[in-house]
């Protein structure tokens, strides 16, 4: 009755089902595969730019981000006026500045009071897609994790047709670097249709590479204080 006890004793036996991996043909290539070693090294790196861009950007003065944020504000509305046709009607979504990234406000409200809705991200579930939720200047802001201030929980849910998305770092390939936690990879990977992104940052933060991953989404295009670049428009 025990028999199948005593089998698992026999040399070569298994105590649990065997797997598979002889099964899979020793010349089967995976594209999306990476070399785990590489992904670590490209993880570091990332690491120590991301404090060291981080750190550049915290040094500016308060006039200097002031200026920049400004020029970088007209920048943004030059683009959405002359390539995406105002986006009165559509849905935008923004960020709310911390830890010295580029501030868009004064803009968001005129784009608001234009017509344009404008939502902001939430981490509602870690290590899941952002949620955005409506944003207007009436909005109460609440705390929300990292302490970043985000709508409150009535406000509704919406989908972005256009995305900003904030750069820590960036490359010529529209490649972004954020903050280590993959959100905004995982949003675009998730969201169908995909909105149209805008990367958001300084000039200074710009990278040769960041060393794209598998899972790294390039943005359509990159605007700065000093203009759009590494534009993709549809069409
Ligand atoms: N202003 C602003 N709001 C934003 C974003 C942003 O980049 N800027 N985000 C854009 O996506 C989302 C928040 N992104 C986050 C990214 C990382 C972590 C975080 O916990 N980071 C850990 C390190 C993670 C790691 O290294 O694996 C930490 O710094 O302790 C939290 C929120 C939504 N709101
Ligand atoms: N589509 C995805 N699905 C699952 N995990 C993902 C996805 N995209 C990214 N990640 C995970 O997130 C980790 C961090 O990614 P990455 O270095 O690109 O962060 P980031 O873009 O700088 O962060 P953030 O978008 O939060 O500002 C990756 O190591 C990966 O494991």
């Amino acid at each position: 009755m025990m028999e199948d006890d005593h089998d698992t004793q026999r040399p070569g036996a298994f105590s649990s089902p065997p797997c598979f991996a002889a099964a899979v043909a020793p010349d089967y290539f995976d594209p999306l595969m990476v070399d785990p070693e590489q992904a670590r090294d490209v993880a570091r790196w990332r690491k120590s730019e991301r404090q060291r861009l981080r750190a550049e950007r915290q040094a500016l003065s308060i006039a200097e981000r002031a200026a920049a944020s400004a020029a970088l504000s007209n920048r943004l509305r030059s683009f959405i006026a002359e390539h995406l046709g105002g986006a009165y009607g559509r849905c935008l979504s923004a960020y709310w500045p911390i830890k010295g990234e580029p501030d868009l406000r004064p803009l968001l409200a005129e784009l608001h009071r234009a017509g344009v809705g404008i939502a902001l991200p939430l981490v509602e579930i870690k290590k899941a897609p952002l949620v955005f939720r409506r944003w207007t200047p009436e909005t109460r802001m609440v705390r929300g994790d990292w302490n970043i201030p985000v709508p409150p929980p009535d406000a509704p849910k919406v989908k972005p047709d256009i995305a900003l998305a904030p750069l820590v770092g960036w490359d010529g390939e529209g490649y972004r670097l954020g903050y280590g936690g993959g959100y905004f990879d995982r949003t675009l990977a998730a969201l169908k249709p995909r909105p149209f992104t805008i990367g958001i940052g300084f000039q200074s933060s710009r990278l040769s590479t960041i060393f794209p991953q598998p899972h790294d989404i390039a943005l359509d295009v990159i605007v700065t204080e000093t203009g759009a670049q590494v534009i993709r428009l549809a069409g």
